[in-house]
Formats: structure tokens, sequence, C-alpha cells
């Protein structure tokens, strides 16, 4: 009798300390979603700017570079979705190309204005003549695919002057007028820049130099009109298949397209598409395919991020997409020893 009892006492014990133990893991495994989710409310908490949305409808849509490529694709969008738009290149026989495209595509008839933007005074007459702009995009580019000691002192210095300079008086023209708008809604300021203005590429020492330059105009410059609700956005392509690029081809390095392609390449439209909806969504970082977005996240560096659920990616993925890139180097350093070889064979 006592045996029994004791023997049930003991079945009660060891029932009553393993139910226990696993009402502890029970408890330990409702604890680990609480260590992210934590990290997220902080990060909701803490992203700086804060998160905005940029309407195109019934606004003043001024877009440089506008008569092709990218920045053509780019106008014909934001007149489709309502927007007015004017368009701003040297060649005033392209402007009148693109603005007919344009009309016979959305009925819209955009205006058009011929200057260099390497002319601080034929820019700033311009945008004055065009009116105050809501949604400016800096979007003018020059690319000569070259080894520096090949490359010009000429063309060096354009490819800067015209990317970065460039973008400086465009910004500069519009500023003024941008930050005296009154109650016309959140304003931005959009930069195309390139995935080799987040990654320096074999042939583009120039290039990348130019595009290098705009994240840090881009980076001091939003601090500088967070306080007048206007919103940068920088956009970063990869190969797009533009008349621009069509010409750039002929004389690329073969290895700069070789470390090129792992991104692929897309599609104009497929281009203006992904920067529209990263303008709207006033995002700071801009990346067009899966390929960029995985370039955006290992280089953020100390960039501005409104999204919470970027931030805690960017968080948890620091260690790892390190290692990616490093596979990425690796992959491009056999490259370019393998093309350096078969050249001078
Ligand atoms: N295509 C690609 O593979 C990629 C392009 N990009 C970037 O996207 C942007 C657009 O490129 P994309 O569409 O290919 O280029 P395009 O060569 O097709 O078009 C360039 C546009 O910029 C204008 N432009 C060039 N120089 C000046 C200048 N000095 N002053 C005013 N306007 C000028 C051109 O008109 P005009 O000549 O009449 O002045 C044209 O409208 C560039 O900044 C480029 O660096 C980024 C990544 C990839
Ligand atoms: C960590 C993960 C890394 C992910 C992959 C990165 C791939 C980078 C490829 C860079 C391609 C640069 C194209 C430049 C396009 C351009 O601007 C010219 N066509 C001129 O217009």
């Amino acid at each position: 009798m006592m045996i029994d009892e004791l023997t049930e006492l003991h079945i009660a014990e060891s029932f009553f300390t393993r139910s226990m133990a696993a009402m502890d893991s029970l408890f330990l495994l409702f604890l680990i979603p609480l260590i992210p989710l934590s990290l997220l409310s902080i990060l909701a908490l803490i992203v700086r700017p804060r998160p905005i949305k940029i309407p195109i409808k019934s606004r003043h849509v001024f877009i440089t570079g506008g008569s092709s490529g990218i920045g053509l694709a780019l106008a014909q969008r934001a007149a489709s979705e309502g927007a007015r738009v004017s368009i701003l290149a040297r060649s005033a026989v392209k402007l009148e190309e693109a603005k007919k495209s344009i009309q016979l595509a959305t009925g819209v008839e955009v205006a058009t204005f011929s200057a260099d933007v390497r002319d601080y005074d034929a820019v700033s007459k311009a945008i004055d003549e065009s009116g105050p702009i809501d949604v400016l995009v800096v979007n003018q580019g020059v690319f000569t695919a070259t080894e520096l000691v090949k490359h010009s002192p000429e063309d060096v210095k354009f490819t800067i002057d015209v990317n970065l300079v460039g973008s400086f008086n465009v910004i500069k023209a519009a500023l003024p007028a941008m930050k005296a708008r009154k109650d016309r809604g959140p304003a931005s300021i959009t930069l195309v820049s390139s995935q080799a203005g987040q990654v320096g590429i074999y042939g583009y020492t120039a290039y990348s130099a130019s595009k290098f330059g705009l994240q840090g105009l881009a980076q001091a410059l939003q601090q500088e009109v967070i306080a007048d609700d206007i919103h940068v956005t920088l956009i970063f392509p990869p190969d797009t298949d533009t008349p621009g690029f069509e010409e750039e081809q002929k004389s690329r390095p073969e290895v700069t397209s070789i470390i090129a392609a792992s991104s692929g390449s897309m599609k104009t439209e497929e281009v203006a598409r992904k920067a529209m909806d990263g303008i709207k969504s006033g995002n700071f970082t801009v990346s067009c395919n899966f390929e960029g977005f995985l370039l955006s996240l290992a280089t953020t560096g100390m960039s501005p991020q409104r999204s919470c659920w970027l931030a805690f990616l960017e968080v948890i993925t620091a260690g790892p997409i390190r290692l990616v890139a490093l596979f990425f180097q690796w992959d491009w350093y056999k490259a370019i020893e393998k093309w350096s070889k078969t050249k001078t064979k």
C-alpha cells in the first residue's frame, strides 16, 4: 500500500516537472519572436525621415534628359498619370521628336526647354520660365566605358561636368522656387544614378566617380531640404536598353559587359515604372531589379531609410550580405584576370 502510494506520487511528480519543463520551453518559444518584434518597433520609432507619399497627378514634373531613354519614358509615364510635364535637353530636334511621341502616346503636350546642364544661366532661365516645380527629376547623363589610361582628360571632365556638376546646376536653379512653394504638398528631387554609382566597375572610373558624387549630394541635400517638405530620391538602374546604352555598347570593354551582366539588363519602360513607383513612395534609395536590391542592401552605409521593414532587413542581413558581396568581387576579379590573360596573348 505504502509503496503504491509512493510510486503514484513519483509519477505525479515527474509528470508535473515534465509539464513544467514543457511550459517553460513553450514560454521560450513565445519569447523568440519578441526579439525581432521589439527590434522592428524600435526601428518604426526611429527611422528618419518619416515615410511620405509624393503625388504625381496635377503636379509639375520637370525632367532633365527627358528627350531620350529613361528620361523620355519617365516623361511619358508622368504625362499619362496626369502631371504637367517639362523636359530639358540640349538638342532641340530630339526635344521636338520626344514631344511628338509623348503627344501621340498620351495626348498630353509637354513643355520643352533646350539648354546644356553645364550652363548654369541657361538652366536657370529655362527653370524660371517653366514655373515652380513639384517633382524635379535630374536624369541627364553621359557615359563612355573605357580604361582611365585610354580616357582623354577632356572626356573625364565632360563626364563629371554633365553628370555631377550639371546636377548641382539643375538643383540649385530649381531650389529657391521649390522651397517657396506653400500648401502644394510634398515635393521631390530625384536623381538618376546607376548601379555603377553604388559599386566601382572596370571601365567606369569617370562615370562611377560622377555617380558616387550624387550619393553625397543627395544625402547632404536631404538634410537641408527636409524642413521644406522636399524629399530626395536616388534611382539605381542596371544596364537599360536606351539609345545612350546602344551607343555605349559599341566601344565598351568586354570585361565591363561581363561584370555588368551580373545584374542583367532591363527595358527602358520597366526602369521608368520602378523609378516612378520609387518617387511616389518617397524612398531615398530605389533599386530596379533583384540584384539591385541586394546591391542596395550591401551598400546602404549611412544613408537615410524611411521604411522600418527595409531598415529591419538591413540590420539582420548586414553580415551575410557582406559575404555575398565578397563572393561577387571574387567572381569579378577572376573574370578580369582571365580577360587580361587572353588580351596579352
Ligand atoms: N542606359 C543605361 O544602361 C543606364 C543609364 N543610367 C543613367 O540614366 C540616365 C539616362 O540615361 P539614358 O536614358 O540611357 O541616356 P540617353 O543617352 O538615352 O539620354 C540622355 C538624355 O540626357 C540628355 N543630355 C545629355 N547631356 C546633356 C547635357 N549636357 N545637358 C542637358 N541634357 C543632356 C540627352 O539629350 P541631348 O543629348 O540632346 O542633350 C538625353 O535627353 C543617365 O543619367 C544615365 O547615366 C543609369 C544606369 C544604366
Ligand atoms: C551584394 C550583392 C551584389 C549584387 C550584384 C551586383 C551587380 C552589380 C553590377 C553593376 C552593373 C553596373 C551597370 C552600369 C550601367 C550603366 O550605368 C551604364 N550602362 C551606363 O549607362
